[in-house]
């Protein structure tokens, strides 16, 4: 396994040459965190119906793909314990960290990575380890958790359960707004997994990349961040997304703007890095599980005659095979990987 930056960059003056991003690569101009993402209020509030927030996610899942929540029933408490758990699971010593860990990306176990998925073929690497793994359910996968730090698995096994029952609700008001029935997304939001993201300080921030633009391939990403770095593309134009305590980013992936034929977008983000503070996002994936033979389609309810099918059915496994196809070719790799999957 390629080493971690984070276990060689300490102190080095400039960035080596293999994370020197080609010029249209890097992230250009500073963009400072923009207002006018949509911050959503959960409190449950007598003088605020619900309709009222089914409106709000909606009108962001139309116009951004892309919101933060604020009151949204994990508490603060945990996502401080997660914060520190996460600040002494990346300044371990690089040996405990690697132990037993796979290749990136398995479905099944738990890895620890640098860079993107492809590091051992991608020409210039990105500033970033990850650690990642499955959540749901959570017996089958603890055991193959870090051992360190020692409260590690029973805090972070809490935090899967909280983070999953936000989600649901979310679902829940993004299936009401879009006028599903309730529990709509319980077939194809079956598969929970964490990645924890960690971008160490960058002696130039302007030559090197986090990650480049992407669109998570899965249902819903929930992220919860201590620090500016995260942006997201809006009609071309990046906008930086203000790091609020304890509120979570939520973000739709490619599944739900296939489920809602089209009527939710997903948000295309990436990540800079920065020379005074080092980053660490805690970010939770949910979505259909690649290991069952899953079909994902638009929502019967929501193709009509004037709102025809806009995607192929396809079974999932065969979706995100595809996604790593994409994402493993040369960048910029040409069109979407939507693409495909246009009726
Ligand atoms: O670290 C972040 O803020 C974003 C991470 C991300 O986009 C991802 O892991 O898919
Ligand atoms: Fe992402």
């Amino acid at each position: 396994m390629a080493l971690l930056v984070s276990s060689w960059s300490n102190g080095v003056q400039s960035v080596p040459k293999d994370y020197v991003m080609p010029p249209e690569r890097r992230p250009g101009d500073f963009v400072s965190a923009c207002n006018e993402i949509p911050v959503i209020d959960l409190q449950e509030n007598p003088k605020i119906d619900r309709s009222d927030i089914v409106q709000q996610i909606l009108k962001a899942c139309q116009e951004f793909g892309l919101f933060q929540v604020i009151n949204h029933g994990v508490s603060e408490k945990m996502m401080e314990d997660m914060r520190v758990l996460y600040h002494e699971f990346f300044n371990m010593p690089v040996d405990d960290k690697l132990r037993g860990y796979f290749e990136p990306w398995s479905t099944t176990g738990c890895s620890l990575y640098t860079s993107g998925v492809n590091y051992a073929k991608e020409d210039v690497h990105y500033w970033k380890d990850t650690l990642r793994h499955p959540c749901h359910p959570l017996e089958e996968h603890t055991p193959s958790w870090p051992e360190k730090p020692a409260r590690y698995r029973e805090e972070v096994g809490r935090y899967a359960v909280e983070v999953r029952k936000m989600g649901f609700k979310i679902l829940d008001l993004i299936g009401e707004g879009l006028g599903l029935n309730e529990g709509y997304f319980n077939g194809v939001n079956q598969y929970q997994t964490m990645a924890i993201n960690h971008y160490p300080l960058c002696p130039d921030p302007g030559l090197a990349m986090g990650i480049d633009g992407h669109t998570d391939p899965n249902l819903i990403t929930f992220l919860q961040q201590d620090q500016y770095g995260l942006q997201m593309c809006k009609d071309g134009k990046w906008m930086g997304i203000d790091p609020i305590p304890n509120a979570f980013v939520v973000n739709i992936g490619y599944q739900l703007e296939i489920i809602s034929n089209g009527k939710l977008k997903s948000a295309e983000h990436r990540v800079v890095t920065s020379s005074t503070t080092a980053r660490t996002s805690i970010v939770t994936f949910f979505g259909p599980n690649a290991g069952l033979p899953i079909v994902v389609e638009p929502a019967k309810e929501l193709v009509t005659s004037t709102s025809p099918k806009m995607f192929k059915s396809y079974q999932y496994n065969n979706f995100i095979a595809d996604y790593l196809a994409y994402i493993r070719k040369p960048f910029p790799p040409s069109g979407t990987p939507l693409d495909p999957y246009r009726v």
